[in-house]
């Protein structure tokens, strides 16, 4: 665990591994796992105003809006001064990376890139909790008990957006709106890309590129792995 703060941002179209990939990179090195899904179905149990408007927006499978996401989710990272995390699901747009960018610096921002035929499939196999966003695959990380949660033991769902026909348009979508926070940090010089199939194959380098990247944030200089391709 860094002995100065550690923040990483974890972007890719759906299905790339995001929520897979900050799972492990949070249980690696001890950061917290923040996921922008999750604020949202926090704030939606609670009922509270942000989480009710955003609710009328997933209900319709849209994003919700850029001011809605960053008055749930800004003052929750303001508070989070001494820790270090990685987020997940934001910034989404590039409004969302320029309001994160005036509430805190980034270290590094990851950017998986996976073929659409390998989303295709995860995204048949992906079933979810419904009321926790706890996410299973039935292949890769299938369920204890198949189509039942491992926790609350409630009934698993597959979403209609994660049908192949769904999935053209919200991978069109998701390119159009994530050119720019790309761009962005690229020009920023902390942007690194991921190719690949698989994420277990993939995690190796971002394992290196983190564990050289948190003893720079001690202070201690490092070499980038060769891994990590720097954009
Ligand atoms: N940064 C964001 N901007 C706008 N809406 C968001 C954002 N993050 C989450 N949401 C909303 O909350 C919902 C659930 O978030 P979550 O990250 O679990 O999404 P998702 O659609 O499953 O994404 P993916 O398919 O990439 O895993 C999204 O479908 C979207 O409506
Ligand atoms: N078969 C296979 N499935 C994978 C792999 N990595 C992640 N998955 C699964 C887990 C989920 O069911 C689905 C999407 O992963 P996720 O971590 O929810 O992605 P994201 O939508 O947060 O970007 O794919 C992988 O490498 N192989």
């Amino acid at each position: 665990m860094a002995n100065r703060i550690f923040r990483a941002v974890v972007l890719g179209p759906p299905g790339s591994g995001k929520g897979t990939i900050s799972a492990r990179i949070a249980q690696s090195f001890g950061l917290q796992h923040l996921s922008s899904g999750d604020f949202v179905r926090e704030n939606i149990s609670a009922s509270t105003e942000a989480g009710i408007l955003a609710k009328t927006y997933i209900d319709k499978d849209l994003l919700v809006p850029d001011c809605v996401m960053t008055c749930l989710l800004l003052p929750r990272l303001e508070q989070m001064t001494r820790h270090s995390w990685v987020l997940d699901g934001f910034p989404r747009t590039l409004a969302q990376a320029t309001a994160l960018n005036d509430t805190c610096s980034l270290d590094v921002v990851i950017s998986l890139n996976i073929p659409l035929e390998t989303l295709k499939e995860r995204l048949r196999h992906r079933w979810i909790h419904p009321a926790s966003g706890r996410v299973y695959n039935m292949e890769f990380n299938p369920p204890q008990v198949h189509g039942m949660d491992d926790i609350s033991r409630e009934p698993l769902v597959q979403r209609d957006e994660d049908k192949p026909e769904a999935l053209v348009a919200r991978l069109r979508h998701y390119k159009d709106i994530a050119k720019p926070v790309i761009d962005l940090y690229r020009s920023k010089g902390i942007l690194h890309s991921f190719s690949g199939t698989e994420t277990n194959k993939i995690w190796p380098y971002i394992n290196s590129l983190i564990t050289g990247k948190i003893p720079e944030v001690q202070g201690a200089s490092q070499t980038l792995p060769l891994h990590s391709q720097e954009q």
